[in-house]
């Protein structure tokens, strides 16, 4: 019908039917919209994006005749929720994400150059060593890797000079490394055994969970895997409507329940169930982070696996994790740790913090390493970590950028 649309669109008789086609829509999504209503207490999945949106929304000249279904009274709220539905956003491709994301990374938390500012002074003061321990520390780095770096950076210096910037570059590239540690298995694990890849998303609401859930969608589609969503954080009901948008603009449905407060292991469960049935590549669950208390927390995310694994094994529990929330973030982390087995880490808004030490202390911490940053709010904005470049990055003067 799309293509219907978009051929009659050239001509007068054509127009005629085109506002009939859409009109004809408009009542069908309305009547959809109506059941779904009905629905309510049902954990029930998102429709499919209809490819309509896009065709009526190349259609010259019919912005009059969309803006007539959506003001009819009846239908109103729903077409006005469905009429406007985007055409499908075509992602970025990995490489060329991070490619423009890493000049974002080095001006945010390149700490490495600031450090080497310093040795560029020459001799250096004892204010000036307590200087490079102070940005480590700002940095976040954490004190145990602290101590390492300095010991590193005092016992070198005496051998290579202070002021030798260059050689000072190349053992902080080298200490920095080791501790971000290149070996560490970064790749996300998706691939189930006769049943989707399941990946549990964890972590502190505002965090950035649901975003990174938009963005990882982008990324698995970009790959040319199917994907499903299951919005199991029932806490807030925006939160499944958040998931809804990152999904429709990809053409990536959503199981989700309508009910605020609806239980999320049982939507959590609909999602692998309907994922595993449509035979999808992978199924990803946003899950609410409410810290009451431990016990709290521990109950409802430990059913929400538990449960999931009655249908399939969760293959990737990702822990989202804030840059910017420093020793507050990393405590909340190792709680999260503890109630379940997190299998990687992402590190959102690494764009707004000059903490870019926070990879090396938490991975020091969690044992776990981190799989994706998130350098923005913008859909493209998360890209695979990568060590060497990130340290690379750090070090990188603003010229050579
Ligand atoms: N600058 C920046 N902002 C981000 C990044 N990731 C997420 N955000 C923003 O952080 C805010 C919170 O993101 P959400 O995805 O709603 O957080 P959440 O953890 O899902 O929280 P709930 O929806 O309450 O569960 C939003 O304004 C996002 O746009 C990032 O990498 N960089």
């Amino acid at each position: 019908m799309n293509d219907l649309i978009t051929t009659l669109g050239n001509s007068d008789v054509a127009l005629t039917l085109t506002t009939v086609g859409v009109t004809v829509i408009g009542g069908l999504v309305a009547l959809l919209g109506g059941l779904r209503g009905r629905d309510d207490d049902e954990t029930t999945p998102q429709a499919p994006s209809t490819p309509a949106g896009p065709g009526v929304e190349a259609e010259p000249g019919d912005e009059g005749d969309a803006a007539e279904v959506v003001r009819e009274p009846e239908p109103a709220p729903v077409a006005e929720e469905v009429a406007p539905e985007p055409a499908l956003d075509r992602p970025e491709p990995v490489l060329t994400r991070m490619q423009r994301l890493r000049s974002r990374l080095a001006t945010s938390g390149a700490f490495g150059q600031r450090l080497l500012s310093v040795f560029g002074r020459g001799d250096l003061s004892v204010e000036d060593w307590e200087e490079i321990e102070d940005t480590l520390l700002m940095a976040d780095v954490g004190v145990e890797a602290t101590d390492e770096i300095m010991e590193e950076l005092r016992t070198q210096a005496k051998v290579l000079g202070t002021g030798n910037v260059e050689a000072i570059r190349e053992v902080l590239r080298a200490k920095l490394l080791e501790l971000v540690n290149p070996d560490m298995d970064r790749t996300l694990a998706l691939e189930g055994a006769d049943a989707p890849g399941v990946v549990l998303v964890v972590g502190v609401n505002g965090t950035g969970k649901t975003t990174t859930i938009g963005k990882l969608a982008r990324i698995l589609v970009a790959e040319g895997r199917s994907v499903l969503l299951g919005a199991a954080d029932t806490f807030r009901a925006a939160a499944a409507e958040q998931l809804s948008t990152w999904g429709e603009r990809v053409g990536v449905d959503v199981v989700r329940s309508d009910r605020e407060g609806a239980d999320p292991a049982s939507v959590a469960y609909d999602a692998v169930e309907q994922g595993s049935a449509r035979g999808v590549d992978v199924v990803v669950v946003d899950t609410a982070g409410r810290l009451q208390n431990k016990r709290d927390l521990m109950d409802e995310l430990g059913k929400v696996k538990r449960v999931i694994e009655k249908k399939a094994p969760v293959t990737e529990t990702l822990l989202v994790m804030d840059a910017t929330t420093g020793q507050n973030g990393m405590s909340q982390a190792r709680l999260f740790a503890e109630v379940v087995d997190i299998t990687g880490i992402v590190l959102t808004k690494l764009d707004g913090s000059a903490k870019g030490g926070i990879v090396i202390s938490v991975q020091r911490e969690l044992g776990v390493p981190v799989k994706l940053v998130g350098l923005g709010e913008g859909a493209d904005d998360l890209a695979p970590f990568d060590a060497a470049g990130f340290v690379d990055e750090l070090l990188s003067s603003p010229a050579s950028r």
